[in-house]
């Protein structure tokens, strides 16, 4: 995969806009020009069985119209089903020697990583990129760890100048430009895109 790639790297699910319509605001985020889209349809009140894979079908489909690479979030039965562009896993999904053997060397594999440790490991198991945070507060991940900022992340961007790293947590269009003064390559937003009042508006922002 190109690091350009992780610019805007939307992440979605249908729990995440409430009652708003997800395929609208997904059309709405690849026609404003998002570079990297995440399916992640988790927690409660999430799409179960046949209406989740018809679900992330559909989000698939839309993401091919516009060359936008389609990665799963988690779930590595349903992007080999789906035969998605790749996986995101986090460090109590699977293990990362497992999930590149079942994926194959083509399809992206990203890996969350919150210590010099397991950056190690995502480098020695040719993670594709890796995710780092959150950097900020988010309401967005029930289970998610205490804020870190931006140290760890520029201390990953100079061990590993050559593995992509996308920004997590809290990103808005206020902040995003704080992780990329740290070395990101891009940032993965839910809430600051899902919830915007323009969502266009909103990404057009992001790629400025
Ligand atoms: C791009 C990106 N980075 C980090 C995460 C978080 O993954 P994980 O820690 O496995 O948490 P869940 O998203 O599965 O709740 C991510 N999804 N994407
Ligand atoms: C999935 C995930 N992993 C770390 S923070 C987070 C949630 C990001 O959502 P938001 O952009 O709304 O803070
Ligand atoms: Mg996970």
């Amino acid at each position: 995969m190109k690091r350009e790639q992780l610019r805007v790297y939307f992440i979605m699910g249908s729990t995440h806009v409430k009652l708003r319509e997800p395929l609208s605001i997904l059309e709405q985020a690849l026609d404003a020009g998002i570079t990297m889209f995440q399916f992640r349809e988790k927690g409660s009140g999430a799409l179960k069985g046949q209406a989740y894979e018809s679900f992330a079908r559909e989000c698939q489909q839309r993401c091919r119209s516009y060359g936008v690479p389609f990665i799963v979030n988690d779930d590595i039965d349903l992007a080999l089903k789906l035969d998605a562009d790749g996986v995101h896993v986090g460090q109590e999904d699977a293990a990362l020697p497992e999930v590149r053997q079942k994926m194959g060397s083509d399809k992206i594999v990203g890996v969350s990583v919150h210590s010099m440790h397991e950056l190690e490991e995502a480098i020695s198991y040719q993670a594709d990129y890796v995710g780092i945070g959150p950097i900020f507060a988010t309401k967005s991940k029930d289970d998610a760890k205490k804020p870190a900022g931006t140290v760890f992340l520029r201390q990953a961007a100079e061990r590993a100048p050559d593995l992509p790293i996308v920004a997590i947590g809290g990103i808005t269009e206020h902040n995003f430009q704080e992780p990329l003064e740290a070395g990101a390559d891009g940032v993965a937003v839910i809430s600051a895109i899902c919830e915007s009042g323009d969502v266009a508006e909103t990404v057009r922002r992001f790629k400025r």
